[in-house]
């Protein structure tokens, strides 16, 4: 009998656990069990949830002074019988974490799925190696920038804005996550202009950059919205997936007619994963359920910057992201929000060359504008490469120089 196990971090003032454990394991699939006649028990066999492990975690002054009293936490482990839901992230989240979810202290650390669950799942249809091979660029980490200030501006104003992003050397360009459709900047011509900009700067400069263009508007609309920017030649799609839901990832990225590069925002994820008491993991909801669902890209906020994430969590959202699971291709990381090129040695450190190290003001606000942010962000790749300080380097790149005046160098942990 194939299952599905879940891991949480359950609390209670009398560490009754076990008890928990199995309330759990019953009320989310047969309901009860000792009550019931012995042939319903050997019919319902089959569906019945099973406590797997019960892991009594140390007492932790720092939470007991939190919650102001004395709480046991626990690490509970679960077998939910695959015969029990559909095969379809909604059925799975509901069967796991749906009424459990609403039940006080309990947070969902992870799912172990079986591979004959996994089969039923896409992952990425490019994957780190789609990526590397539309852009012709394998021996670096790569690095994206994001629109800013486009929000009532028109098409003159974006494309402006979308060459400098590319003319400063940046692999591909996000539009902002709040980019909505509009008179003034409609998405199909997001899609058309942008490309006419950048095969301009492609037959420029030979340096190939793409557009992940923001796929936006009313759930039933999104396949055909994204049919239409493949025909119009669009390079990869940016989507809010927790905005719309995990199953509608999945349903665009098996798509054969939209065929594209999706990268996940982590928008609305906030809502679900910071507290340490309940929601989600980052690593299972940012890194392991977008993976299987179709992200070719999960962005997350970064240690360092803004709205930043514990170094512990950031690196269980990559290693979800790229470890070898079933046959999945790996998904990029890409650590965002609040990045300057004087993060960059930190952040290869810490994600590796398999990654995008993903701006918006630290190209922007760069003092020579996005052409000047995003050779500073070059620069300081290929320091790290060759195993230069961004010291070193800014002596040979004024843009990094002036990077660095500006927003300092973020010393690398051991
Ligand atoms: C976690 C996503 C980051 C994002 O959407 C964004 O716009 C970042 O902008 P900056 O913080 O780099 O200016
Ligand atoms: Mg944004």
């Amino acid at each position: 009998m194939s299952e599905i196990v879940a891991s949480y971090l359950l609390h209670d003032n009398k560490g009754n656990f076990h008890k928990k454990a199995e309330g759990i394991a019953l009320g989310l699939t047969v309901g009860s069990w000792t009550d019931l006649p012995l042939l319903d028990q050997q019919q319902l066999q089959k569906h019945k949830g099973r406590v797997v492990s019960v892991t009594e975690l140390q007492d932790c002054e720092r939470v007991n002074g939190y919650l102001g009293g004395e709480i046991k936490q626990a690490i509970v482990k679960i077998a939910y019988p695959t015969a029990n839901f559909s095969r379809d992230l909604p059925a799975i989240l509901v069967t796991v974490f749906g009424k459990l979810s609403l039940d006080g202290k309990v947070k969902l650390l992870d799912l172990d799925f079986p591979d004959e669950l996994l089969a039923e799942f896409p992952g990425p249809r490019f994957g780190i190696e789609g990526i590397r091979e539309k852009l012709g660029v394998y021996d670096r980490p790569l690095v994206m920038s994001i629109f800013k200030g486009v929000i009532g501006r028109d098409m003159t104003y974006l494309t402006t804005q979308l060459r400098e992003q590319a003319l400063g050397g940046v692999d591909l360009v996000k539009d902002d996550e709040i980019l909505f459709d509009s008179e003034r900047t409609p998405f199909e011509a997001r899609v058309t202009e942008g490309k006419k900009v950048l095969n301009e700067v492609y037959e420029k400069t030979g340096h190939r950059t793409l557009y992940a263009v923001n796929l936006t508007g009313r759930t039933f609309e999104l396949k055909e919205k994204a049919r239409k920017a493949a025909e119009l030649g669009a390079d990869a799609l940016l989507f809010n997936v927790f905005a719309y839901g995990l199953d509608v990832l999945q349903a665009l990225r098996e798509d054969d007619e939209i065929n594209l590069p999706i990268m996940a925002h982590p928008a609305v994820s906030g809502a679900l994963t910071p507290s340490e008491f309940y929601g989600f993991s980052n690593s299972l909801l940012l890194g392991k359920l977008l993976r299987l669902a179709g992200a070719d890209f999960s962005l997350f906020p970064s240690p360092y910057g803004s709205v930043a994430l514990s170094l512990e969590d950031t690196t269980g959202i990559a290693y979800e992201l790229t470890r070898p699971v079933y046959k999945y291709k790996q998904s990029f990381p890409v650590p965002s929000a609040g990045i300057h090129p004087g993060m960059v040695p930190q952040l290869v450190k810490d994600f590796g060359i398999d990654s995008i190290i993903n701006a918006g003001g630290g190209v922007h606000g760069h003092p020579d504008g996005a052409i000047g942010g995003g050779k500073a962000f070059r620069a300081a790749i290929d320091a790290v490469l060759s195993h230069q300080t961004l010291a070193e380097k800014a002596e040979e790149s004024k843009e990094l120089q002036k990077a660095l005046q500006l927003w300092g160098t973020v010393e690398v942990k051991a």
